[in-house]
């Protein structure tokens, strides 16, 4: 037996032995809109630790004692209303920008969509992948600013099913793309759109928000966040502050479109239970902008990648009733990126650079 240690130069590339698959991964969405169905996915989104930080009892009874029963029913109405014929446009652009990232891609590459709740699961995009005997993975969880309920939770997901692999390829994380220049220029497109064609009093960009003791969590670098103006600015200590990569999402656009100080605002939606969530809330923003006489309101919402109940209902229906309740005239929602090519060009560029 030739016992030799090989010294020399490795003679083969990985680059060349075998295809790279991309998980691309967005938050989840019902399997229907009916009751049962939009239970089962609040359970399964809700349970996750990353999503709702308190201890597990404490999570367990907040789930079965008012979620299932009390939130489920109102939430599956207001699904009912985003609901197409196609189904959940979070998840139809998620099928359409698969097969249009898998072109662009072409053959060294098996784009495979998932949602983080329930189906397509990640657990059956990575078995598909597994079968393939890829030689890399690359993750790209749909969300442009990293936070531990979202990106953290993907990624999670991911090394618990890859632990039980014997294999494993080589694995790239995209963890967050906020100033990716295709992905600030897919908004300033839409953006510039909606203001040639009318003049608007003020632009809002109102992101998902978060409880404010996720952020504090996740400062482990100096314990500096107040999150007040410290947030400001972006920088090495706070890189992963998301309000800060939120205010910084917020400069990069603002920047692009030319607007003016004063005439646009940042803010956070989304609040659920009575501990605080980062501020300033989308709501107390509108009706302070109503209060200053501001009469039409532009809005974007780049947290998201796809419309979905958050932009399309929340922001489009609900923040534009209590706009016009408090004073307001015109509201105008931003559509998302959904399945434009730039969002697809974004997204063949962070596969190339992973
Ligand atoms: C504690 C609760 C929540 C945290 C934290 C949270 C973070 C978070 N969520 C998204 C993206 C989306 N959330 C969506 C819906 C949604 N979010 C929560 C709660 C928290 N989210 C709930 C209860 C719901 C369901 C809606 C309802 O029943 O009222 C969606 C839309 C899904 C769809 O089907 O359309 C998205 C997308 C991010 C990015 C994030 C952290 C930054
Ligand atoms: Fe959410
Ligand atoms: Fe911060």
């Amino acid at each position: 037996m030739n016992t030799q240690l090989q010294t020399g130069p490795l003679t083969t590339s990985t680059k060349t032995i075998g295809k790279t698959g991309v998980l691309i991964v967005n938050l989840g969405t019902p399997d229907s809109p009916n009751t049962p169905d939009v239970r089962r996915y609040l359970r399964e989104f809700l349970m996750d630790g990353r999503v709702i930080d308190i201890p597990y009892v404490s999570r367990w009874m907040l789930i079965n004692f008012i979620i299932a029963p009390f939130r489920a029913p109102k939430s599956a109405k207001v699904y009912k209303e985003l609901w197409t014929e196609e189904g959940s446009p979070l998840k139809t652009y998620g099928y359409t920008v698969e097969e249009m990232l898998q072109k662009a891609l072409g053959g060294d590459y098996v784009v495979k969509l998932a949602m983080r709740y329930q189906n397509p699961s990640i657990a059956s995009g990575l078995a598909e992948l597994q079968k393939l005997g890829l030689s890399k993975i690359t993750v790209i969880p749909f969300f442009p600013q990293y936070a531990s309920a979202s990106t953290g939770s993907v990624y999670e997901e991911v090394m618990r099913i890859l632990a039980t692999w014997q294999v494993m390829p080589e694995l790239r994380f995209v963890n967050r793309f906020l100033d990716h220049p295709k992905f600030i220029e897919g908004f300033v497109r839409l953006g510039r759109r909606y203001l040639s064609e009318r003049k608007y009093d003020h632009v809002l960009f109102s992101y998902h928000g978060l409880p404010e003791r996720q952020i504090l969590k996740g400062d482990v670098t100096n314990k500096q966040c107040k999150l007040g103006s410290c947030c400001d600015t972006l920088n090495r200590h706070n890189q992963f502050c998301y309000r800060a990569q939120c205010f910084e999402t917020t400069r990069l656009l603002v920047k692009e479109l030319g607007l003016a100080e004063g005439t646009y605002t940042t803010s956070f939606q989304s609040r659920l239970g009575r501990t605080p969530w980062i501020k300033p809330y989308t709501d107390d923003v509108i009706k302070d902008l109503a209060r200053r006489g501001i009469k039409s309101v532009l809005a974007l919402s780049p947290s998201f990648v796809a419309d979905c109940l958050e932009t399309t209902i929340e922001i489009g229906d609900e923040y534009r009733e209590l706009f016009k309740e408090v004073g307001g005239e015109h509201w105008q929602l931003v559509e998302s990126l959904n399945d434009s090519e730039i969002w697809v060009e974004t997204l063949v560029d962070l596969v190339k650079k992973a």
